[in-house]
């Protein structure tokens, strides 16, 4: 649904230049949920500006649902009705609400309708459908200084599926919520997803968000996606960032002669007791140092470390039962998770994925 290639943004701030995309190829299939995380300034807001090119990449082409929006070239009035015909394809939700006060919640809803030349009636009709579906058909007549916060983003929201989008772009849409409210407007959103078949890319700096709602996920640093994959993917790729962050496991071997093996199960690998046939096969004492299972976009994962008595070379075949197994298997590093080792030589910590401050 976009596939973006080679996408470079150069930003120039006073007399230096400033690299916010730096290569980015991006690919969302159609009806997923897409979740693109990293750090304040990784260039997060940058990608999502270019998919509907409200900001205009430097190089590299962005194309939505078949189209090229980078092929329509200039600024001027064919390629601006060109521009704004396949925007339309393109919902786009903000953190700020981007509310206009003076209008009524309905008028809100109209807005984009207007910019499309639907007549009046129908814009009505559509405007009250869509405030049906985002549950605020109550109200319609209302002005946003009148509403809380959630109810301003389903304004917000039902605002940009007025152009019956196949794309929904979400800017931080749940950063200003309180958890509750960020609870309801993310099921509102993976609602909107399975009813209409919508994709959704949505960035965030927090992975919880991508643990509620995502199929896939990309990590941005420095103005490049470093990992990107459906979640399945991310947790069976060896030392993906996003699945450890995703499923932290923590847990200290008890002794430094031990072998630590981190385990992710997914899929139908979840559901088998494969620990307690690794302990009785092989006649093995497993200690479990830590364990992380949850749901994601509705299926079974988790990860688990355990402590195997000896050290690696006296472990090799039970490990090599584990992967038999369909499990993805890392060897932990115990030098790294001895205490007083580990302070000897400190392990590079992950970064938290935290917002800095507010722009
Ligand atoms: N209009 C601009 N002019 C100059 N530099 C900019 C502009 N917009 C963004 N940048 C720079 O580009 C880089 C990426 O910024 P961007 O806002 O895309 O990051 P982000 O990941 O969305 O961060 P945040 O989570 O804080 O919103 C940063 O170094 C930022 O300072």
């Amino acid at each position: 649904m976009i596939t973006t290639t080679g996408l470079t943004k150069v930003y120039r701030s006073g007399d230096r230049d400033v690299t916010a995309l730096d290569g980015v190829d991006l690919h969302v299939r159609e009806g997923e949920v897409y979740g693109v995380i990293g750090q304040s300034g990784a260039g997060k807001s940058t990608l999502i500006r270019c998919l509907n090119l409200l900001e205009r990449p430097t190089s590299g082409t962005v194309t939505v649902a078949g189209q090229e929006l980078t092929s329509i070239a200039g600024r001027g009035k064919r390629a601006g009705a060109q521009l704004r015909a396949a925007r339309s394809h393109i919902g786009m939700v903000f953190q700020h609400f981007n509310l206009l006060s003076s209008r009524t919640v309905q008028d809100n809803v109209e807005l984009p309708l207007e910019i499309l030349k639907v007549d009046r009636r129908e814009r009505s009709r559509k405007a009250l459908e869509l405030l049906d579906l985002v549950g605020l058909a109550d109200k319609a007549k209302a002005y946003p200084a009148q509403l809380s916060g959630g109810q301003k983003q389903r304004v917000g929201i039902a605002r940009a599926l007025a152009g019956d989008p196949k794309v929904l772009l979400s800017d931080e849409a749940t950063s200003a919520l309180d958890p509750e409210t960020t609870r309801s407007i993310l099921t509102l959103l993976r609602d909107l997803n399975r009813q209409l078949g919508l994709t959704i890319v949505l960035i965030t700096h927090e992975m919880d968000v991508v643990k509620t709602i995502c199929d896939s996920a990309a990590l941005m640093k420095n103005g490049r996606v470093v990992e990107q994959g459906t979640v399945a993917e991310l947790l069976a790729t060896p030392g993906s960032e996003l699945a450890r962050e995703l499923f932290p496991v923590g847990g200290e071997p008890s002794a430094d002669d031990r072998t630590v093996v981190d385990i992710t199960f997914h899929g139908s690998a979840a559901t088998r007791p494969v620990i307690s046939e690794l302990a009785r096969t092989y006649n093995v004492d497993i200690s479990i140092l830590g364990a992380a299972m949850d749901t994601v976009g509705g299926k079974q994962i988790g990860r688990m470390r355990i402590e195997l008595p000896g050290r690696f070379e006296e472990n090799v075949v039970p490990i090599g039962f584990l992967r038999e197994q369909g499990l993805q298997v890392d060897v932990a590093d115990v030098a790294d998770l001895v205490p007083d080792t580990a302070a000897a030589v400190p392990a590079p910590a992950a970064a938290p994925l935290q917002k800095e401050g507010a722009k």
